[in-house]
């Protein structure tokens, strides 16, 4: 989605952030202002000393004076400088610091279906290069654009003052400037959104090779990795090179175009001196003024780059703010006061938004009651929806019709903290964060102190991830990045530890023990069996060994439910299950599954 925004409309946004600090912001102007009168005076002094004093042959004292002033003019504009920058700098960085935290907050209240949607490094980059980007805008880029063409109004003037004709011949060279100008704009806003967004791919290629390295290690793909890395890096650097050279155009236009009026206003300057027209202290002064001018004046092509790629980057970062966050808590909230844990699926459906048409729903209209307290377990062939289905209890996605109940209380209308403080999650594909063992397992529980300790250490040992108080130090060992440096199946156990510590009404399981040995899964079932007495429990199975762990049995197939009942009662009546729990069997079938599924044929065989 790209954004169509005006430059005054985008820049405009930026306006609610920037409005505390805008009185530090108008020092910092004033500051600017004051150094660049301070170097535009300079010339006057010069005009003064060569007009009344050397030409009627001044004194020594008068020279000393008058350098004395321009020291003096020095000195002030080099604080005017150095206070501009005390006065910005850090209210721009708080701005920017409290604009990175909404917008990390936001990422935080937005739908997974966002997050599956757009590449971890496009946000990477708008949550820190284009940030980073408008706060040196607003702090240098706002500022000096406003005192540069302050100060080149005040020149030109001063230049009329000084002789109104070679001040017109030197503003003729402004009419094509801002022909090319506004051509300028257009392709280089252009160039510098291509740049941005390239250098967010670049990103979610580094992201995702990095997160991938022991795939891309274990099949060889490191070199084809790096060659398409280094095909984005390329693009990049084209990219940057045309943006570098229509900067460089402008920048060259707008140095040359003056120069060229300043070399004519020079004949003619010279020519009205000549005449008694001008003083020979006005022509210096002109000129002293114009070299004044021209720094201002070759600063702009910077400045105005500098704006296009804030412009660029504020887009970017409304693109992502003003994405709407579809899943949030109702208007008038629910509470349930003492939860029991009674689930209903009551006509479920949901289809991912990126689904193909004419495909079906994922989940197509489930009907499923789970009594508080009871275990069920769900199983079928891969693919047919069971993830899906559990996602949608937490409100993970948004059913699109139908309802899930808890104690007979739709999910939608309970505030999102109480529905997950009620619903706990374990996922097969585990995610630890970078911090200690104890934190990454207590994140669902409030409880503090010896309570925490005690809920802690219940989670590890009904878990069996007794092998924490192992680690280097303990509990207080920092796992690494996605708790890589542990192996699947401890954290796996992590994962599972951190749902049973929530001490949740409703536990969803999705397949969380397919990583552990026999002997250790079955030790965990266990444990479980204990916790689970008190909580509702919908567990995905891929293994009999954790359907037994059920009171009952649902059978999936196509998106509903195709059968309810205890693990025997399925084997004696229905041919998918038997089918289904054959190949849970055995590995090897299951694999057959997860890319085929079951024929016709299949199921008679195993019938
Ligand atoms: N984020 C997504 N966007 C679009 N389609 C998706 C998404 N996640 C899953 N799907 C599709 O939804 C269908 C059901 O997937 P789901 O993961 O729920 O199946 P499953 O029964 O849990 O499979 P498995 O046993 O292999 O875990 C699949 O066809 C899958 O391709």
């Amino acid at each position: 989605m790209k954004n169509q925004n005006t430059l005054w409309e985008s820049l405009g946004r930026l306006y609610p952030h920037v409005r505390p600090i805008v009185p530090r912001l108008v020092l910092g102007l004033l500051c600017a202002l004051g150094a660049s009168v301070m170097a535009l005076a300079i010339p006057q002094v010069l005009r003064v000393l060569i007009n009344d004093t050397l030409a009627e042959g001044g004194s020594a004292r008068t020279v000393w004076i008058a350098s004395g002033v321009v020291l003096l003019l020095g000195v002030l504009e080099a604080t005017f400088v150095a206070l501009r920058r005390q006065f910005v700098i850090t209210p721009a960085t708080t701005v920017e610091t409290k604009m990175r935290t909404s917008f990390y907050r936001h990422l935080q209240n937005l739908t997974v279906e966002f997050h599956d949607r757009w590449g971890s490094g496009q946000l990477l980059s708008r949550a820190m290069s284009d940030l980073n980007l408008m706060r040196r805008w607003m702090a240098f880029g706002l500022i000096m654009l406003v005192v540069t063409s302050l100060t080149v109004v005040l020149g030109v003037v001063i230049m009329f003052f000084m002789s109104w004709v070679l001040a017109l011949i030197f503003l003729a060279a402004a009419v094509p400037l801002m022909v090319y100008g506004y051509r300028f704009r257009t392709s280089y806003s252009r160039v510098s959104r291509r740049s941005q967004d390239q250098a967010g791919d670049l990103a979610t290629t580094v992201e995702e090779s990095v997160h991938g390295i022991r795939v891309l290690k274990a099949f060889g793909r490191s070199r084809e990795a790096l060659e398409g890395f280094e095909v984005q890096a390329e693009e990049l650097r084209q990219t940057e090179i045309h943006k570098a050279k229509s900067l460089a155009t402008f920048s060259m236009i707008v140095t040359l175009l003056p120069e060229l009026a300043l070399g004519a206003s020079l004949i003619v300057g010279v020519m009205l001196a000549a005449s008694g027209d001008v003083s020979i202290g006005a022509l210096v002064a002109f000129f002293a003024t114009a070299a004044a001018v021209a720094g201002p004046v070759e600063f702009i092509g910077p400045l105005l780059a500098m704006t296009f790629t804030a412009k660029t980057a504020i887009d970017r970062h409304y693109e992502v703010m003003e994405s709407e966050n579809t899943i949030t808590d109702p208007a008038a909230p629910v509470h349930l006061a003492a939860p029991r844990g009674d689930v209903v699926f009551d006509a479920v459906h949901f289809r991912y938004p990126d689904a193909q048409e004419g495909t079906g729903d994922v989940v197509d209209g489930v009907d499923l009651t789970l009594r508080a307290g009871e275990t069920m377990a769900l199983v079928g062939v891969t693919g047919c929806g069971k993830s899906t289905l559990l996602q949608l209890v937490p409100r993970l996605h948004d059913v699109t019709s139908g309802s899930i109940t808890v104690d007979g209380v739709d999910v939608r209308d309970l505030t999102l903290g109480e529905l997950r403080t009620l619903v706990a999650v374990a996922f097969e594909d585990t995610t630890l964060f970078s911090t200690s063992v104890r934190d990454n397992v207590l994140m669902g529980s409030d409880a503090t102190g010896a309570e925490a300790d005690r809920i802690l250490a219940e989670a590890l040992e009904v878990a069996q991830a007794r092998f924490a108080y192992d680690l280097p130090e303990g509990l207080e060992t920092l796992i690494g990045e996605e708790g890589l440096s542990l192996s699947g199946g401890q954290r796996q156990r992590l994962a599972l530890a951190r749902a049973i510590a929530a001490q949740p009404t409703v536990l969803v399981l999705d397949d969380p023990l397919s990583a552990l040995d026999v002997a250790t899964e079955e030790r965990v079932e266990v444990g479980l069996r204990a916790v689970l007495r008190a909580t509702t429990t919908l567990i995905v199975a891929h293994r009999p060994s954790t359907v037994a762990l059920a009171d009952r049995v649902a059978l999936m197939q196509d998106g509903r439910i195709a059968d309810v009942g205890t693990h025997s009662e399925l084997l004696a009546r229905n041919d998918h299950y038997r089918y289904v729990i054959a190949s849970l069997d055995d590995e090897e079938i299951a694999q057959l599954g997860r890319t085929t599924g079951p024929t016709h044929d299949d199921e008679e065989a195993l019938a």
